[in-house]
């Protein structure tokens, strides 16, 4: 291992779009930590826990040490992001904001002057432990976006495709979510921009939605022209912006359910198959997984419908191609998922959870119909599955809390959802607690730091390899991690993971293991809270 670097910790850096490797915060001084002018490379012990049962029936618990090697890729590329459903309000907030960080604006509001901002963006505007000062004790943290070489949302290009033809600067003020004083600085360059046509399937979203579709590719059912076409779109976007990688987000509207049908969706073969064939129940999200698959752009789906049907992710796989989805944890769930961790992991007998929004944006509109409505309630009723089956003292097996997902339509408030929530649950002895939430998330102001934070992640674990440690150097060879990046999971509501592993919704797990994963890219132990240095003196 080359020599180690003394530990450094400066000033964050900017922006930077350089190809040379970010002006590191900080250096980690380990013998199994090495950094060159291109890579991090660390050795990693993976320390878990085996569980087994004895003959009497007791668990037996055995410490497991796992050596990786994994390496980081320090150049930090050009990085464009192509968003599907690009003229909606997401589509518009995320480029507004992007547009108003990088030229720094500040414009009035009612409050007085507001400054252009990264908040909601765990990536950009959190902090994560480093360690502590051995001198004073007293603890070091750092901005999370410093903790790897990561792209800055500055240096990103955006782009992408609406069946709505509409330019984003009219875009911007039909989703009525910015204030005027901030519209006006950044129409010009908004109004520049023009969504790319798209593929529009009327079946899979509202019938509401079609008076909106006048910016089409012919067609109304899948067809190879339609991948074809849209790799052809993301190829030329990479090279009119001479960028080194592109991310793909669908932030399109909510579609229906695709059924999965043995023949032709359950293999990658049979998916392609369908394509070709033009089957009905491909959906055009589905369509642009493969397109962006086939051109080696992460795929991350930001809504709730099952995009990624048993072909999909078997065509990911067979691609090394990343994936990762399912439907933005912006406001009622992402509260949902961290009060339920603390109420059920605090002993409390969770029993009903009501969950009630309404909104009038154009989202709300599409989720008025069944169908729509149907995918969503199906991705905010999952939440908790996992934080109640961990409790068996609390739950017997097969119990859980009532839960009721409501959305209704209800244009005046615009994309101010108002989120009721009731939480009920039982308390010592024959006690019972009601916790009731009145959330008013502005829907896109909260969606769009997380689609900054999915495209970073996606794009740096495009930089991340492992293989197995082996002492003497062994024949192994890096590989990136599984074509389901489920690491994204703290951005979303229905995190999408490997066939046959766990889903983890609790919110504070998930970000624990997105801070973890990253901390063991440069040889850090996972950050723990036991600071036994301040209990054993
Ligand atoms: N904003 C949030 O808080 C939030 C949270 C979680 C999930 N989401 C999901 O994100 C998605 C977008 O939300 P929004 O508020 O921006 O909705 P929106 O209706 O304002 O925008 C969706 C855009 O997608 C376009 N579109 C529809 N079908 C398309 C296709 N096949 N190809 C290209 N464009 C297409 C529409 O014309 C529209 O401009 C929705 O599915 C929503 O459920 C939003
Ligand atoms: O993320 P979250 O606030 O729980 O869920 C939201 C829903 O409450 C809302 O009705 C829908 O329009 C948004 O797309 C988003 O999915």
């Amino acid at each position: 291992m080359a020599p180690h670097a003394e530990e450094v910790v400066g000033q964050a850096n900017g922006s930077t779009t350089s190809t040379a490797p970010a002006k590191d915060l900080f250096t980690v001084s380990s013998p199994n930590v090495e950094y060159t002018a291109h890579v991090i490379k660390s050795k990693y012990t993976y320390r878990t826990t085996d569980v087994t049962q004895n003959d009497a029936g007791k668990y037996v618990a055995i410490p497991k040490e796992t050596v990786y090697d994994f390496k980081v890729d320090r150049k930090i590329p050009k990085t464009g992001v192509m968003l599907v459903g690009w003229g909606g309000n997401n589509g518009t907030t995320v480029t507004a904001g992007i547009i108003a960080n990088k030229r720094n604006l500040v414009w009035e509001t009612k409050q007085g002057q507001r400054a252009a901002n990264y908040y909601g963006s765990v990536i950009m505007s959190s902090t994560t432990k480093l360690g502590v000062d051995s001198k004073s004790g007293k603890e070091i943290h750092i901005p999370f976006h410093d903790l790897l070489p990561m792209v800055h949302p500055n240096d990103l290009v955006v782009g992408g495709w609406d069946i709505s033809g509409m330019n984003l600067a009219d875009a911007m003020d039909r989703a009525k979510v910015l204030s005027p004083s901030l519209k006006m600085l950044v129409r010009k360059e908004m109004g520049a921009m023009k969504p790319l046509p798209s593929i529009y399937y009327p079946d899979f979203i509202a019938a509401n939605q079609e008076e909106r579709a006048d910016n089409l590719l012919p067609g109304s059912k899948a067809c190879m022209a339609h991948v074809e076409q849209i790799r052809k779109d993301i190829r030329d976007f990479k090279s009119a912006n001479s960028l080194d990688k592109v991310i793909v987000q669908w932030t399109a509207n909510t579609e229906r359910y695709a059924d999965i049908i043995e023949g032709v969706n359950d293999t990658a073969d049979n998916l392609m198959k369908s394509i070709e064939s033009g089957h009905e129940e491909v959906s055009p999200s589905t369509v642009f997984a493969v397109a962006s698959i086939l051109e080696n752009a992460p795929f991350i789906n930001g809504s709730p419908q099952n995009t990624f049907v048993p072909g999909a992710i078997e065509f990911a796989e067979k691609h090394n191609a990343f994936i990762g989805g399912d439907d933005f944890k912006s406001g009622q769930t992402k509260m949902k998922s961290a009060l339920v961790d603390f109420l059920i992991n605090a002993g409390i007998k969770l029993t009903s959870i009501a969950s009630y929004n309404h909104l009038g944006n154009n989202d709300g509109m599409n989720l008025s119909s069944q169908k729509q409505f149907r995918s969503k309630e199906i991705s905010k009723s999952n939440v908790v599955d996992d934080m109640v089956a961990a409790n068996n003292v609390l739950y017997k097996d097969g119990e859980h809390p009532d839960h009721c997902v409501v959305i209704k339509y209800m244009p005046a408030v615009g994309d101010d959802k108002r989120a009721l929530d009731e939480y009920y649950a039982e308390i010592f002895l024959d006690g019972h607690q009601t916790i009731s939430l009145f959330n008013v998330c502005e829907d896109s102001l909260l969606a769009s730091p997380l689609i900054i934070d999915l495209v970073l992640v996606a794009e740096i674990m495009t930089r991340v390899q492992w293989k197995a440690h082996s002492a003497d150097g062994g024949d192994a060879k890096y590989a990136g991690f599984h074509s389901v990046l489920s690491v994204l999971s703290y951005m979303l509501k229905a995190p999408l993971t490997p066939t046959g592993t766990p889903v983890v919704n609790a919110l504070g797990k998930q970000r624990a293991a997105l801070t973890n994963i990253f901390r063991a890219c440069v040889g850090l132990e996972p950050e723990n809270d036991m600071t036994l240095e301040h209990k054993l003196f």
